[in-house]
């Protein structure tokens, strides 16, 4: 695969990972589920997905695809196109981030303890298939952005952990 065609792929990807990493910094306060427990005494998603996270990373995530078309408009064609797909990442990307806790609690995992593979790929996985009828990428960029997500997501997590943005390292 050409260079170009892996930068096209970090690019058009960009508002999956900043609305992912964005809640680290913005998130906190009242749960999604509001403390609220699964019928297995667990609670459903747990005190690390908040409704503050949820809707900044969104919010973060869409608009870094505003400034995405301003710097690359031929990519996306128009404004409403870059905007849609930038919401779609980024809503898809948290969705897959709630379903992987709601997993992760079924399986008795404690806040933030990790999920190999969930962890590093649900949200990726999500967004790309919230995106898909807007645009989607070629199944070699695909399968790229599938393996090296995970080093990017284990990286960016290594570099919250040492700013002491984070309090784990995954
Ligand atoms: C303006 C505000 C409030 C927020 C901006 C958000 C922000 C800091 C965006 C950076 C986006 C970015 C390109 C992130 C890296 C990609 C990625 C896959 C992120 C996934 O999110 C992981 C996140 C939460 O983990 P979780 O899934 O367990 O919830 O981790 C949080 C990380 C950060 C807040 C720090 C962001 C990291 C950097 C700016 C450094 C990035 C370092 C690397 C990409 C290292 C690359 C390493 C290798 C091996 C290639
Ligand atoms: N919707 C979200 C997602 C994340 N976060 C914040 O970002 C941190 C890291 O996110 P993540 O690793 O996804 O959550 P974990 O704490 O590891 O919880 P889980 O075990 O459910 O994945 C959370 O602790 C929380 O402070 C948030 O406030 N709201
Ligand atoms: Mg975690």
């Amino acid at each position: 695969m050409g260079l170009e065609s892996i930068f096209w792929a970090f690019w058009y990807i960009l508002p999956a990972y900043v609305a992912n990493a964005s809640p680290v910094l913005v998130g906190g306060g009242r749960p999604i589920d509001g403390g609220r427990k699964w019928r297995d005494g667990k609670r459903l998603l747990g005190d690390g997905k908040t409704w503050r996270g949820f809707i900044g990373g969104v919010a973060i995530g869409t608009l870094v695809g505003v400034i995405q078309y301003f710097i690359t408009p031929d990519f996306y064609g128009s404004l409403v196109t870059a905007v849609k797909l930038a919401f779609l990442l980024s809503f898809g990307a948290l969705v897959g981030d709630l379903v992987g806790s709601f997993f992760k609690r079924r399986a008795n995992l404690p806040r933030g303890a990790p999920a190999i593979g969930l962890d590093q790929l649900g949200f990726l996985i999500s967004a790309l298939a919230f995106a898909y009828p807007v645009k989607t990428l070629s199944s070699g960029q695909i399968i790229f952005l599938l393996v090296v997500s995970p080093f990017v997501h284990w990286g960016a997590n290594y570099f919250a952990y040492r700013m002491g943005w984070k309090s784990v390292p995954w």
